[in-house]
């Protein structure tokens, strides 16, 4: 793929042009306090590079999944202030999304200055299926930065998705690929395709269900192992027949997940274990329960002790692995075990000399909550459904709007 990159846009010359930059910085939050800042800090070395050279930088990003509103809880706040510090330059905050107080902020701009516009996600057009909205949100973006203004595109976790801040403004500006986009397009790239190192296993968890599930179908042709956990277990326990009580499922997929269980049983790996909860709460009352008898009260928040050590087992033999989604609710230590199991055994077979990817904004949290050095793996990726698309081979239009003839 032919992109331009971060030094291409340096070569044209940025000095005193409005750069927007579109980054990931959608970090997991306590309150107003940021639990994880590994997106952040993955993500100020491009703008730190914009600003040096002396752009006027307009970062935008979302929070969460608000649904095309302001929603307080998911304000940009914290993140600016914890931006700041890692630029060591104060970073503006925009009273709106592309709104007056935006613009007039973008104008008073001088060289070097960056200022965050406010949750792109509070703008509906943002997530607009209708291309012609989503154009429109673009247009406002570009007004920001005029008419001499670029675009970079460092938010590697959101390259999946054709949003406008993500595809749609990247059709109007002259656009570029940013570092953190550029670094994790080589690190994946290393495994997949030919250059992939067998056995090959993918550890997938977490709570985007709907999401994940749809990646398993094109995945599962090209792995050794599939190790399921999280979230994502249940709606194929469900699909065996076992009663999965109030946890997380998603019940129009239950037949795709018999369908891949006929297809892929010998690839699939569930947890033959859970830990069922009484509530979701820290302080919840929990029984381990066998998945084959299933339960009808409760809620499962973690794999089983004996599932960890099965899953333990494959991994620890694997030669590359892919992992995306907290085994459990690891946020909660009672619910911890699983993930711990899960990312011990996939540092063991690092160590062994395996490539290990650990993919996602909760699963680099969980990684780093646990106590593990982001260094125990090979790559820790910013993206985790983002990866997952890379990986299935599926064309993720927040990259190929970039691509130029070579
Ligand atoms: N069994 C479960 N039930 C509910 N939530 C779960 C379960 N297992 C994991 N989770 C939650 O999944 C979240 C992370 O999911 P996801 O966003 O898909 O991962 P990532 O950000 O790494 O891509 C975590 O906050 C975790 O608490
Ligand atoms: O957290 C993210 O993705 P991830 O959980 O797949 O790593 C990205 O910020 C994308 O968010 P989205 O899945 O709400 O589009």
């Amino acid at each position: 793929m032919a992109v331009r990159t971060l030094k291409d846009l340096l070569a044209d010359g940025v000095e005193g042009r409005g750069v927007l930059v579109r980054s990931d910085l959608n970090v997991p939050l306590d309150g107003a306090e940021i639990t994880d800042a590994g997106r952040i800090i993955a993500s100020a070395p491009t703008i730190k590079t914009l600003v040096e050279a002396g752009a006027k930088v307009i970062v935008t990003a979302h929070l969460g999944r608000p649904k095309g509103e302001a929603d307080p809880t998911l304000s940009l706040a914290p993140v600016a202030v914890r931006l700041s510090e890692e630029l060591g330059r104060n970073v503006q905050l925009a009273g709106d999304v592309v709104g007056s107080d935006a613009l007039a902020r973008a104008e008073g701009l001088t060289d070097g200055d960056v200022l965050l516009l406010k949750n792109i996600r509070f703008d509906p057009r943002e997530t607009s299926k209708d291309d012609a909205e989503r154009a429109q949100l673009a247009a406002a973006l570009v007004e920001l930065v005029g008419d001499d203004g670029a675009f970079v595109s460092d938010g590697f976790g959101v390259v999946h998705r054709k949003q406008a801040s993500v595809y749609d403004v990247a059709k109007v500006l002259p656009a570029y690929a940013g570092d953190l986009v550029a670094t994790e397009v080589d690190v994946l790239a290393k495994i997949t395709g030919d250059a992939v190192e067998h056995p090959y296993a993918v550890v997938l968890g977490g709570s985007k269900v709907s999401d994940k599930l749809a990646v398993i179908e094109a995945l599962a042709p090209k792995v050794d192992t599939l190790v399921i956990g999280g979230g994502m277990a249940f709606t194929f326990i469900k699909a065996q027949g076992s009663p999965v009580g109030d946890s997380l499922l998603q019940d129009d997929m239950i037949d795709t997940c018999k369908d891949l269980l006929e297809r892929f049983g010998d690839v699939i790996h569930l947890p033959h274990d859970i830990v069922v909860a009484d509530k979701f709460a820290p302080d919840a009352s929990t029984s381990i329960v066998k998945t084959a008898d299933g339960f009808t009260e409760g809620m499962g928040l973690d794999i089983g002790p004996g599932s960890v050590e099965r899953f333990a087992a494959v991994l620890t033999g694997a030669k590359t692995v892919f992992w995306n989604g907290p085994a459990g609710v690891f946020e909660f230590d009672k619910f911890a075990a699983g993930t711990r199991g899960v990312a011990e055994a996939i540092v063991t077979a690092t160590a062994g000399g395996a490539f290990s990817v650990v993919g996602g904004g909760d699963s680099a949290a969980a990684v780093r909550a646990l106590g593990l050095a982001d260094e125990a793996f090979s790559h820790i990726s910013t993206g985790g459904g983002a990866s997952l698309e890379y990986l299935e081979g599926k064309e993720l239009p927040g990259l190929s709007v970039l691509e130029v003839n070579a």
